[in-house]
């Protein structure tokens, strides 16, 4: 019952389910939280009553709720009269043309090299953006440095997939010893013979089982992680305390984006859950061994959408509504402020803790939108197009896990390996601070 002794924030529920909990859920909850509102915490701080979130109105046009479509008027119905379309899209009369009557008029040669222009400036554009794709800058912010990572553990969560895979291919072609911490054994150990082969393929010394000479590429290791169970997280960390003499970056990659209304095992909104509290956990079971590897790293990847979140504290179950766009970007801006907290709390530690967006980057975080089969080669084309492939979208993990350029920087925000600003709702210390405090409770840590 720490949940009472320890923290006055939420009270467990003795009987079981909390109400709140009893939605549609994948998993029954085994526990339940209830927030108490004004009351003190062990820091002292008060939390205060339950408020309104105040920026719901003020989301995007996606984030907003949906307004009924408004038909349009159909324009009146035009006589027959010669000349004159029937349509009634077009009301204006047609003119009539006059070509034939001695090569082409003024208007249809404007029209030609009009449609000669399209043409050429379509096929420019397609060729443009092929050239973008297949020569594009292929930025390699680790450093060509085939040894940077030699000797050094690296666990990166969600590997198997997108932006995590691309990050273990750079950190194992460093010579990093990766740990691919995946929820679905097979598909990890999939991905991590797909990366071996594509190291030998590119001409690496091809990861063995010990850890290459410097200039070597590193090792590739599956361990099941189930962030969407806190009983897999626990597990998962007594392992890699058990099995792991050191551990120099933790990458808190893996992410769920706007599923639909579901819980974790736990009970929790899967996205705060997933993105959120099952990474909270992680790293706090694990900071132990950060802290004895240090110099170590944490790198946690977060969203530029958090601008579109807030910390809501009265519904952070999402019982009382749910938008699936709002919670994921809660569920990122949840990332930032947990990074800041954790980098203030690990100040003079020589363990950093840094936060990174990847770009729109094209993986499978779309699975669970739905685009009609029609338009769907359309979105593939644009996405192709338009968006950053895995291995671009990964260069700030990479960086942020392996550059000696920010050794000893802690706290920040970065986008395509900068530093970026943030806004002052991401900044909040108080914010991040109570943020922590129930996170705390909820996954069941308190000191
Ligand atoms: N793609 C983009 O444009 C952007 C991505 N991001 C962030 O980048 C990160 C990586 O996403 P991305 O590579 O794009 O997406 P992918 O869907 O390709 O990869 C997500 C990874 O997370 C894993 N995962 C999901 N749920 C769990 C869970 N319960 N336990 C353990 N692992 C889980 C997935 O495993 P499985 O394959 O088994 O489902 C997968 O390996 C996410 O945090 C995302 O929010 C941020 C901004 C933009
Ligand atoms: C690529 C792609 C898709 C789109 C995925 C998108 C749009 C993901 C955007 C993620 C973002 C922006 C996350 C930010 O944190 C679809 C629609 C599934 C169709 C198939 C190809």
């Amino acid at each position: 019952m720490y949940g009472i002794c320890k923290l006055k924030i939420f009270i467990r529920h003795s009987h079981g389910v909390d109400p709140r909990y009893s939605g549609a859920c994948a998993h029954p909850p085994r526990s339940g939280w209830r927030p108490l509102h004004g009351v003190t915490t062990t820091q002292g701080a008060v939390l205060p009553q339950p408020i309104r979130c105040p920026r719901k109105e003020n989301y995007k046009s996606q984030y907003a709720p949906r307004r009924p479509v408004r038909r349009r008027k159909a324009a009146p119905q035009n006589s027959s009269r010669a000349g004159v379309s029937l349509s009634p899209w077009r009301a204006r009369p047609l003119r009539k043309s006059r070509a034939g009557a001695g090569g082409p008029s003024a208007p249809a040669a404007m029209a030609l090299v009009a449609t000669v222009a399209a043409l050429l400036a379509a096929l420019g554009g397609a060729l443009w953006l092929a050239a973008r794709r297949f020569v594009g800058p292929s930025v390699r912010h680790g450093g060509g440095d085939s040894g940077l990572m030699h000797g050094k553990t690296v666990l990166i969560t969600g590997a198997n997939s997108g932006l995590g895979r691309a990050t273990a291919a750079e950190l194992l072609r460093l010579g990093a010893r990766v740990i691919m911490g995946c929820r679905d054994r097979a598909r990890a150990e999939e991905a991590a013979g797909q990366l071996r082969r594509e190291l030998r393929q590119a001409g690496g010394p091809g990861p063995g089982s010990d850890a290459g000479e410097a200039g070597e590429a590193g090792e590739l290791v599956v361990k099941e992680l189930d962030l969407a169970s806190l009983r897999s997280v626990r597990a998962f960390c007594q392992e890699m305390l058990q099995e792991e003499p050191r551990l120099d970056v933790l990458i808190n990659n893996a992410g769920i984006f706007q599923c639909p209304y579901m819980k974790t095992e736990d009970g929790f909104e899967m996205q705060f859950g997933v993105n959120h509290l099952g990474h909270f956990l992680l790293t706090n079971l694990l900071l132990g061994l950060l802290k004895s590897s240090a110099p170590s790293r944490i790198v946690v990847v977060s969203s530029k959408l958090y601008k579109y979140g807030d910390i809501n504290f009265e519904d952070l179950n999402s019982e009382q509504s749910y938008n699936k766009s709002f919670c994921y970007s809660r569920s990122k801006l949840a990332n930032i402020l947990f990074t800041r907290e954790l980098a203030r709390r690990l100040e003079g530690t020589n363990v950093t803790v840094n936060v990174l967006h990847p770009g729109i980057v094209r993986t499978n975080l779309g699975r669970h939108i739905h685009i009609p089969l029609l338009v769907k080669p359309l979105f593939n084309l644009v996405s192709w197009a338009f968006f950053k492939t895995p291995v671009e979208g990964a260069q700030t993990s990479v960086y942020l896990a392996s550059s000696p350029e920010v050794e000893g920087v802690s706290g920040k925000y970065f986008g395509d390996c900068k530093e970026e600003a943030l806004l002052p709702k991401a900044m909040d210390e108080s914010v991040a601070r109570k943020l922590w405090d129930i996170s705390e409770v909820m996954v069941g840590i308190l000191k």
